[in-house]
């Protein structure tokens, strides 16, 4: 009989949260295995979700010329003539290296690769199904294996017209109009994607609001955005019928909860996802599971099996990559005892690549309201910063600080433009160190960059609290 081979650690899956936990483990000198299903690696971080699709947008803007029409008058028109090639070659040349680049580190790092789906027989023992079945015993175990699309039976997916975030990875035809279902950061990211592409994007959201956790405000000035972009939002609506045609020259026909039916070409299922949790036989050896398929754990990501973690998408909310990578390591912290990353942070911040970008950390309006905090707020326009002109930002991008009115700690600072989701870094440092507006005024910045917009809306915020205006932010000139 063959001898099985022990690790320290096994993990499944080379998501964001598996390939970090796995080279940190071996970093430290322990004897690590991944396992991973599929052909390729770096899971939805990498494969469908967050890199092809924040490199699709990046194709958009560029085919669209989209931030170039505010420099030099550029319209490009190019959306419906552009071929689904060009749309998705930049997708596949950063996918295809990003799979080398995962793959690579954990080589590197001497981590065992297993190709093969992963099981538990006990657990210490895991079954690897793939060419050849292997059993491997492990110490601990790290449960990494994400999401997958949630699909109800009413949606008629043929992956060809009728898709989820992973099939509009291999679209073989261009649209001329789309249906989104779902105005989660999923569902708004892809809309204003093909929104910039020229093609006619109807979104149908179950709420009366876009992105809930967002600051109001800034959800209703990307809302104004995507009007601007002919994107059409059917609020408290949805879609409870669907005619698939034959012929694929006709129509998709989508009844409405409101009554009224769409005709598009093509339509994205974006309102949820589930933990990838089937086939582990977590149930079989006894690992709690929750709601939507997901993988109970405590603050250190340990499940009710001691020597069994999970992390990532399967544990559930906030399912970033961001987060992911954190908690992977954070998961080996607490398996050998590294002592060098306990917890993740309170404070982390989001970011939404729509275009415009939407980046947030801290609190929004509504939660100063709600928890009675005296608040002040301050705001900045693009178009008001020297960099922003010099850009092109012309339409209506603009930076909010949210402050204590006595202290004048900055809260919560929220963005929607060019760069949001670089530029909110330098916020959440403010809302970490609980720095205030007089530390704002008093920094010197590059000139000219976009970080003016945060000394201004400083200058905003502090002449609010002083009933002294001279202009108002934003002013039109
Ligand atoms: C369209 C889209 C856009 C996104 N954009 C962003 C973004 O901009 N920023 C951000 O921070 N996050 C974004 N996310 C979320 C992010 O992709 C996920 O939070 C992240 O990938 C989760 O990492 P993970 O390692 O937990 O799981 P995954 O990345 O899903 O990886 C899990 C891996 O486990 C493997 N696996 C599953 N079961 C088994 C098994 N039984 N045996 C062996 N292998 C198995 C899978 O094949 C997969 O490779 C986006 C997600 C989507 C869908
Ligand atoms: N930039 C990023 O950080 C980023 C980008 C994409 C995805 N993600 C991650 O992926 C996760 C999943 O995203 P998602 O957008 O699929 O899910 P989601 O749960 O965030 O959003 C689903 C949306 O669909 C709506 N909805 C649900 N059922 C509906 C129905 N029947 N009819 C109409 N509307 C309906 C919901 O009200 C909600 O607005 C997110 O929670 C996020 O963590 C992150």
């Amino acid at each position: 009989m063959q001898s099985v081979k022990k690790y320290d650690l096994v993990v499944i899956g080379s998501g964001p949260a598996g390939e970090k936990a796995a080279v940190k483990a071996a970093y430290f000198g322990y004897k690590v295995a991944l396992i991973e299903k599929e052909h390729k690696f770096g899971g939805a971080g990498v494969q469908t979700g967050t890199l092809p699709s924040k490199t699709l947008k990046e194709t958009a803007l560029y085919l669209s010329g989209i931030y170039q029409k505010g420099v030099f008058g550029v319209d490009k028109e190019i959306g419906r003539a552009t071929g689904v090639h060009d749309f998705l070659y930049r997708k596949n040349v950063v996918t295809n290296h990003m799979n080398k680049i995962v793959k690579y580190n954990l080589e590197k790092h001497g981590v065992d690769l297993y190709e093969g789906f992963a099981s538990f027989i006990d657990k210490h023992h895991l079954k690897i199904s793939g060419d050849l079945e292997q059993t491997i015993e492990s110490k601990y175990t790290l449960i990494a294996t994400g999401s997958y699309p949630y699909h109800p039976e009413y949606i008629p997916f043929d992956h060809k017209r009728v898709l989820d975030s992973d099939s509009i990875l291999s679209i073989t035809k261009f649209p001329k109009s789309i249906c989104v279902l779902g105005a989660g950061v999923i569902g708004c990211e892809y809309a204003t994607i093909f929104g910039a592409m020229g093609v006619k994007t109807y979104i149908v959201n179950d709420r009366d609001k876009i992105l809930g956790f967002l600051d109001s405000k800034i959800s209703e000035g990307l809302v104004d955005q995507m009007k601007k972009n002919d994107i059409k939002i059917l609020f408290n609506n949805s879609v409870i019928d669907f005619e698939l045609p034959d012929d694929d020259d006709k129509p998709l026909r989508l009844g409405l909860k409101s009554g009224e039916t769409l005709n598009v070409d093509m339509f994205l299922f974006a309102a949820g996802r589930s933990g990838q949790i089937k086939g582990l036989n977590c149930e079989g050896i006894g690992v709690k599971t929750g709601n939507r398929e997901t993988v109970v754990v405590n603050e250190k990501f340990q499940t009710n099996i001691p020597n069994i973690f999970a992390v990532g998408d399967v544990i559930g909310f906030p399912a970033l990559a961001s987060t992911s990578m954190e908690q992977g390591r954070i998961a080996v912290t607490h398996m050998f005892n590294t002592a060098d990353l306990e917890s993740l942070a309170d404070i982390f911040p989001y970011g939404i690549y729509t275009v415009p970008e939407v980046s947030m950390v801290g609190i929004t309006e509504e939660q100063a309201i709600e928890t009675k905090i005296d608040y002040g707020v301050g705001y900045s326009y693009y178009r008001d910063t020297a960099r922003g002109m010099i850009m092109g930002d012309t339409d209506s991008g603009y930076l909010k600080l949210i402050f204590e009115k006595k202290t004048k700690i900055v809260l919560g600072v929220h963005i929607i433009g060019h760069f949001a989701t670089e530029l909110i870094h330098y916020g959440m440092q403010l809302v970490r160190e609980q720095k205030t507006l007089d530390h704002l005024i008093a920094t010197v910045f590059n000139y000219p960059t976009l970080h003016d917009l945060y000394k201004y809306a400083s200058y905003d915020g502090l002449g609010n609290i002083a009933g002294k205006k001279v202009k108002k932010a934003g002013e039109l000139i």
